[in-house]
């Protein structure tokens, strides 16, 4: 049962009205929405979940439940979200070729959504101030197979000196007070206070001052929080046009019950009804705000495409030596590669042993780089070592070189263990469970599979 502080049901008693605050009190202690998102760059694997009751507004999303050993999740070829939080990363309406950050993108569930809208061109800078986060935001956008993100982490302000004017879109999706999450997570309404609403609204001016100066002109800025405070929410984007000049931009959703935002909840804009809010008593999802505003200034240009942009110098800065491109070639010759991996020998750079493909020159850099492009393995002594990255991007198209493991070798891999298969094959493999992709593996001689599913990814036996 979720006990909300009293003064948070008198804040909203005053703002909604006794009726409508009761729906919400009411909607608060129903069950949490559970939805997931198919990656489209993973197209022709059939998921085993239901799809009779799609995620309004949003193509290739469904009512579900999506459990953390199922292939389909270790396979990066669905996404458990909540469904409101789908629509920040759909209202950026990114296109491939645009340069979008995703400012504060720990776990990924915005950045999945924006690389696969991306389709390999142009870049994703995917960032986020928790070292420990952003790990993990590695790990999903990874497992995604996105081939173009730039995975950084950093305090906003130092990504502004690093990136100014330079992004078409952005995205904020701000640290908030979470009062719409409080059904998922009913313990947190026990830190609830007015205080921290006001907190958090400060941290998201500091945030959104440098997402500002990251922004060319023209550009778009995607705003969301997942709290139901007007502090956090018309308050701060009323705060974002009356200091940038900033438009709103209408969103327009089909078939989708949305609220408006209240401009009688800041200073009374009328522009922020076109912001918008999702409420748990509309039965969608859970709670969240958006808002879409445009800076200012010329129309954005077309980015140039990143081959012209990474303008290849005459002697490449850590490229492949020929020995080094035969060594890679050894194993990726004998896979069928994605659109993302053509060209690799000429793009590719090697670093302390870890062959990448980047997206942006590694030179130019200077914040803490998290994962830049593809990372395809690690070059050892006269062989070469292909990466956890290179089996999720080989995910994105049929290959012949699989072995499919039963229900019991499955789990044994999750945990780390070696197996004997009855193959012919011999040397790297990639291997999949109900034919979805999750891995690398290795048969040696006398037919054991070498397990190749990283560590920081296994599964406890105990768990
Ligand atoms: C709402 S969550 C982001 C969820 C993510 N966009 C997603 O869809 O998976 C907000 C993130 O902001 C990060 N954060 C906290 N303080 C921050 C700060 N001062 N600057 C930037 N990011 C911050 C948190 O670590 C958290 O990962």
């Amino acid at each position: 049962m979720l006990n909300l502080p009293t003064t948070f049901c008198q804040k909203y008693r005053d703002l909604l009205g006794e009726g409508q605050a009761e729906e919400l009190f009411a909607a608060m202690a129903d069950a949490p929405q559970k939805a997931y998102r198919i990656n489209q760059l993973k197209s022709f694997q059939q998921v085993s979940y239901s799809q009779a009751r799609p995620v309004p507004g949003i193509s290739n999303a469904w009512y579900g439940q999506v459990g953390g050993r199922d292939p389909e999740w270790v396979s990066g070829t669905v996404y458990s979200q909540e469904p409101a939080a789908m629509f920040p990363a759909y209202s950026a309406a990114v296109q491939p070729g645009d340069r979008v950050l995703d400012l504060c993108a720990a776990p990924g569930g915005k950045s999945t959504a924006i690389g696969e809208a991306l389709r390999g061109q142009g870049l994703l800078v995917a960032n986020e101030i928790s070292a420990s986060r952003a790990q993990i935001l590695r790990e999903n956008i990874e497992r995604w197979g996105i081939a173009n993100a730039l995975v950084t982490s950093a305090a906003p302000a130092s990504l502004a000196a690093q990136f100014p004017q330079f992004f078409d879109k952005i995205l904020v999706d701000a640290p908030c007070s979470g009062e719409g999450m409080f059904r998922k997570n009913p313990a947190a309404a026990q830190y609830w206070s007015q205080d921290y609403v006001l907190t958090c609204q400060r941290r998201q001016q500091e945030i959104l001052l440098a997402a500002v100066k990251m922004l060319k002109p023209g550009g778009e800025l995607i705003y969301s929080t997942c709290t139901f405070a007007p502090e956090e929410n018309e308050q701060i984007v009323s705060w974002l046009v009356e200091q940038f000049d900033f438009q709103v931009q209408p969103l327009a959703l089909r078939g989708v019950k949305v609220a408006s935002g209240r401009p009688e909840w800041a200073q009374g804009e009328t522009c922020l009804s076109q912001t918008i809010r999702f409420w748990p008593f509309d039965g969608l999802g859970e709670g969240q705000f958006v808002a879409k505003l445009r800076l200012p200034g010329q129309e954005t240009q077309p980015c140039p495409s990143p081959k012209k942009k990474l303008a290849k110098p005459k002697i490449p800065q850590g490229g492949l030596t020929r020995s080094e491109q035969e060594l890679v070639a050894t194993v990726l010759d004998y896979f069928t590669l994605p659109t993302c991996l053509a060209e690799w020998a000429n793009r590719s750079r090697v670093s302390h042993g870890h062959v990448f493909i980047p997206v942006l020159p590694p030179a130019n850099l200077h914040v803490k780089v998290v994962n830049n492009g593809s990372e395809l393995g690690l070059l050892k002594k006269n062989r070469f070592e292909p990466g956890h990255q290179l089996a999720m991007l080989l995910g994105q198209v049929k290959q012949e070189r699989v072995i499919d493991l039963s229900a019991a070798a499955y789990l044994s891999y999750l945990h780390g263990e070696t197996l004997p298969v009855k193959t012919a094959l011999r040397g790297f493999v990639l291997v999949s469970y109900h034919n979805f992709i999750f891995s690398f593996g290795k048969v040696a001689g006398n037919g054991i599979l070498k397990n190749f599913y990283p560590k920081g990814l296994r599964i406890l036996k105990k768990d």
